[in-house]
């Protein structure tokens, strides 16, 4: 008899064991559970001894659950390239620039081949039951990747092949990585098992430092201190400081500060987490939230006057109040009002916020950012703003004429133009928030051309200037700008007059 090939041997054995697996199928309901169980361990034993195909899985949540493996985000950008090309089933979701991105969906299967090694790639997931799914919480799902190669390319694969995949991954998410705006919205829902406790969606906000109007010197200062800090990875390591750089945004309501805020995050194509301090209900909270803030991001507290101390003085200063008038009939609604108002007051105190920004807690994660704004600079606490906290201290202020420049630039595209002296003039004796100076350039219907914007400036220039200085001044101005606007057009030369 002539003697079986590899392939028919294994084919042989392949449908014995079929024939068994079907048997077993069909007697198992008769045998009690822990008698089936012993034989199923049996069984994956002879299955795994006799099959020559090796698995390794990736779950996308390890550990605590609440963050997504980072080995598993890079399978699934590096699968997102062969998924288009090959997979039959795909999931589309919007990505960066409006531009669908399309990966596998669950249960499919894809082929990969390194260095002549055949690998097969699945995407699967475990539904944990009974844990009191309801139509706003669903059951839980836990996705893994799947990888089954054949055991002589063992080696190959863990060690070279899995490097490839990760690497080649986390290069292909940088590229198509978008920026994100995170809060802690006070309304979220805090479900167990949301992969993390903050919220975001795609951050797009146009503004740039091209586009900020400040001073060019300052503006050019800024941008290279964040460039140098984003590059500073071997440098904070050498002086065994954590990689982060906390930055005090001040001045006057209207000057730029959150805008500066979207400029920086543009510039180091970084996240921003806006925190939300008076959401936050206590340190242990703050510490969860802070953990969960990834690596090149800007972490966001705006007006930190407002958001700390003050803000819980003022409700505990009311709640005081409504308790010493607990007299007759207020008592019941009063009592009602003092528990919510105390119920909400955030617990985070001065401490635990320093803790985070400059304690241990600092080191954890890298390449971040801390901003601060105030109006208000001198209300903060001195402990908060000392360098090494807040290393940079930028002032905002009101409009140069400089920065009218780029304004003029940005809304106008005017570069010169025979009514910037008077401007300049103006400015110089006048303050306005680059907001307002804005908002004067924006044309006020279609047909307002460059020339009626910058007039409406002047008068708005003149006016602040009038509330400081009476109105002799404006009657003096008046005669200036009349004399420009008639050699630049006779027709409107009465304009400012008559308005
Ligand atoms: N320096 C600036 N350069 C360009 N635009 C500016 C500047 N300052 C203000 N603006 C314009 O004014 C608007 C308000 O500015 P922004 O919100 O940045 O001010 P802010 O300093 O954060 O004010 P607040 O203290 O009230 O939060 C922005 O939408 C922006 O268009
Ligand atoms: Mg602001």
């Amino acid at each position: 008899m002539k003697p079986a090939t590899i392939g028919e041997t294994w084919a042989r054995m392949g449908s014995t064991l079929a024939g068994l697996m079907f048997l077993w199928a069909f007697i198992q309901q008769f045998i009690p559970y822990e008698f089936r169980r012993y034989v199923e361990k049996g069984i994956n034993r002879l299955i795994s001894f006799t099959n020559p195909y090796v698995k390794i899985s990736i779950h996308e949540h390890m550990g605590d659950g609440l963050k997504r493996s980072e080995a598993y985000i890079a399978v699934e950008s590096y699968l997102s390239t062969n998924t288009a090309r090959k997979a039959k089933r795909l999931k589309a979701e919007m990505g960066k620039n409006n531009k669908l991105t399309l990966s596998m969906d669950d249960y499919e299967k894809l082929t990969d081949e390194y260095q002549g090694a055949k690998v097969w790639w699945s995407l699967n997931k475990i539904i944990r039951s009974g844990t009191g799914s309801t139509f706003h919480n669903p059951e839980p799902e836990r996705r893994y990747y799947s990888l089954t190669f054949h055991k002589r390319y063992r080696e190959l694969i863990t060690e070279s092949y899995l490097e490839h995949v990760m690497k080649e991954g986390k290069a292909m998410k940088e590229r198509k990585r978008e920026r994100k705006l995170y809060t802690n919205s006070p309304g979220y829902n805090w479900s167990s098992y949301k992969s993390t406790i903050w919220s975001h969606i795609a951050f797009e906000h146009p503004a740039s430092f091209q586009t900020l109007a400040i001073n060019s010197k300052q503006k050019q200062e800024i941008m290279d201190d964040l460039v140098a800090f984003s590059n500073g990875k071997d440098y904070y390591a050498k002086i065994g400081k954590a990689w982060k750089r906390g930055y005090l945004l001040y001045g006057p309501p209207g000057t730029g500060k959150s805008t500066m805020i979207a400029a920086m995050a543009k510039l180091l194509d970084y996240d921003v987490y806006d925190l939300e301090l008076t959401a936050v209900k206590d340190n242990t909270e703050l510490r969860k939230l802070l953990v969960e803030v990834t690596n090149k991001s800007i972490l966001v507290i705006e007006d930190i006057d407002c958001s700390l101390d003050l803000t819980g003085q003022r409700k505990n200063d009311k709640a005081e109040r409504l308790t010493e008038a607990n007299v007759g009939e207020e008592k019941k609604s009063n009592d009602k009002e003092v528990k919510e108002l105390k119920t909400n007051i955030s617990k985070v105190t001065l401490s635990g916020l320093l803790n985070f920004i400059d304690g241990l807690w600092s080191s954890c994660g890298e390449e971040r950012l801390i901003v601060f704004t105030t109006n208000y600079v001198g209300k903060l606490d001195p402990a908060l703003i000392r360098r090494g906290r807040m290393d940079k201290h930028i002032k905002l202020s009101y409009c140069s004429f400089d920065a009218f420049k780029v304004l003029a630039k940005n809304y106008m595209g005017l570069e010169s133009h025979p009514l910037f002296d008077c401007i300049q003039q103006l400015m110089n004796e006048t303050k306005m928030t680059p907001a307002d100076v804005a908002e004067n350039l924006m044309p006020k219907s279609v047909c307002n051309d460059a020339e009626t914007c910058l007039l409406n400036l002047i008068q708005a220039l003149q006016e602040v200037k009038e509330e400081i200085e009476g109105p002799k001044v404006k009657e003096n101005q008046e005669v200036i700008v009349n004399d420009i606007s008639a050699k630049l057009n006779p027709s409107q030369t009465s304009k400012l007059v008559d308005d």
